[in-house]
């Protein structure tokens, strides 16, 4: 039997176009966009309600201490590096970061990529001007491209639509990798062993040797190898174009509730969690769990206000905050939230995004990253929370399959004259694979050590 959506619901669905819009690309046709959103609106879900409710779940065990989460992805997706080879090394990255910190966390790992719909973009600034020519900025291969010229630079809402399909095929690719035996614990373990070869990581051996004989005893104790063939890879993306997100925003049959089907998981950005702004209003209105972005500006009564808005009902697994204060201000600012909000006895699960508040100009002109800031944000982070005696839930990172130079230092010390060897990311630099290993076995470290 088939539920259906009241009237109230149905309307409550279109608020958000009375509130004030921020960070929306400037359409130069709106009768284009509403052509573009009602065939969107034809196309079938991304993802299932069943599903967003099975990550609510793990979510919540997040929540509790009794799963970490693993949130990891490019900054900003293209449609042009939505190939096989990239998505592959992209799922292969996570996979092993998260059998890293499964062991160290001993923990199950709830896996979520920023992936298969992470196509927009907030900027700072709306334009951009080089050698005396302004155009708009580029915002994400969902709006505009990022050639600098006035054709690439025009938003064009048939981009939603190419983002759609961009996401269905990701997504079709992800559903295959992780179901059809690439997720193997036994090829992942190898894999991490090809890592550890390299005598740069050396100060991992012990951990990595511990995994092996970790392994090993769970073979020799029979565990069924066959059953760890699959895993499950949630999509998420930041609900950022709000045609895009109400267009994808479904009722689900057997509940007769709102569910955004463009992804499992669906994150505000630190530009447009305004409580009064459209981004919370259509939010607050799907059973998806959501995340918000909380910046070293944020306040205890601001992180309130979101949760009594977001998860009424103080639902476990409903709402997550990623944090991302930066390595100097965690250790001030996160305490100050989390002590409000046990001593209010509510339910958040707290990831840390060590990424977005640590963000450098290098000496040569590239925005980059210091990967001993970026983990000195984690260990701020979980500080905090091993004070506090409070969950630290999970790590959300932008990182890639790929050997690209994006991000500074590491074991394999990338300098500034290195990054100019493979900067290929067109709004945020991201780890690449061996950055991202050597995080995994850092934070593994210390879970194991506490
Ligand atoms: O990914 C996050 C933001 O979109 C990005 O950091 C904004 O970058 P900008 O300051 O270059 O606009
Ligand atoms: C835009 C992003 O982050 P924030 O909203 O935290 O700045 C992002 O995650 O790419
Ligand atoms: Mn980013």
């Amino acid at each position: 039997m088939s539920i259906e959506a009241s009237p109230e619901v149905l309307e409550g669905l279109q608020h958000w176009r009375s509130l004030p819009p921020r960070q929306q690309p400037a359409w130069p046709d709106p009768d284009e966009v509403t052509r573009v959103t009602a065939e969107l609106a034809g196309y079938p879900p991304l993802v299932f309600a069943g599903e967003a409710d099975k990550l609510r779940h793990n979510l919540a065990q997040a929540a509790a201490g009794e799963a970490f989460v693993l949130q990891g992805g490019d900054c900003a997706e293209t449609f042009a590096e939505s190939t096989a080879d990239r998505i592959r090394n992209k799922i292969r990255t996570i996979l092993q970061m998260a059998a890293v910190l499964t062991y160290g966390a001993s923990l199950p790992v709830v896996k979520m990529g920023r992936i298969a719909g992470q196509y927009a973009k907030p900027r700072s600034a709306d334009m951009e001007t080089r050698d005396g020519v302004t155009l708009p900025v580029y915002r994400g291969d969902a709006v505009n491209a990022h050639d600098f010229t006035p054709e690439s630079r025009t938003p064009d809402p048939w981009r939603l639509q190419q983002a759609y399909h961009r996401s269905a095929t990701t997504l079709n690719l992800v559903r295959a990798f992780t179901y059809g035996g690439f997720a193997d614990l036994r090829e992942v373990h190898q894999w991490n062993r090809g890592f550890m070869a390299n005598p740069a990581y050396a100060r991992y051996e012990v951990l990595a040797n511990e995994i092996d004989r970790a392994m090993r005893f769970m073979r020799a104790a029979g565990a069924d190898f066959d059953a760890l063939r699959t895993v499950d890879l949630f999509s998420s993306h930041e609900a950022l174009l709000l045609d895009y997100e109400s267009a994808m925003t479904r009722i689900d049959s057997r509940s007769g509730l709102p569910y955004n089907t463009s992804a499992h998981f669906l994150w505000i950005g630190e530009r447009t969690r305004q409580l009064d702004g459209p981004h919370v209003d259509l939010l607050s209105r799907v059973r998806n769990p959501l995340g918000v972005k909380l910046g070293p500006s944020s306040t205890a009564d601001d992180a309130l206000a979101l949760a009594d808005r977001l998860n009424p009902d103080n639902e476990p697994g409903r709402l997550t905050f990623i944090t991302r204060m930066g390595a100097g201000r965690v250790r001030e600012v996160l305490p100050g939230l989390v002590e409000r909000f046990t001593a209010e006895g509510r339910t958040v699960t707290w990831v840390c995004d060590p990424m977005h508040g640590n963000t450098i100009t290098s000496p040569s002109g590239y925005k980059t990253r210091e990967f001993a800031t970026v983990i000195d944000e984690v260990h701020g982070f979980f500080e905090v929370h091993h004070a506090l005696g409070t969950v630290p839930g999970g790590l959300h990172v932008e990182l890639t399959g790929d050997d690209v130079t994006e991000v500074l230092g590491g074991s394999e010390k990338v300098d500034d004259a290195g990054l100019a060897r493979r900067y290929e990311t067109l709004v945020d630099p991201r780890l690449n694979h061996q950055q991202s290993l050597e995080m995994a076995f850092d934070v593994a470290e210390m879970l194991r050590d506490h």
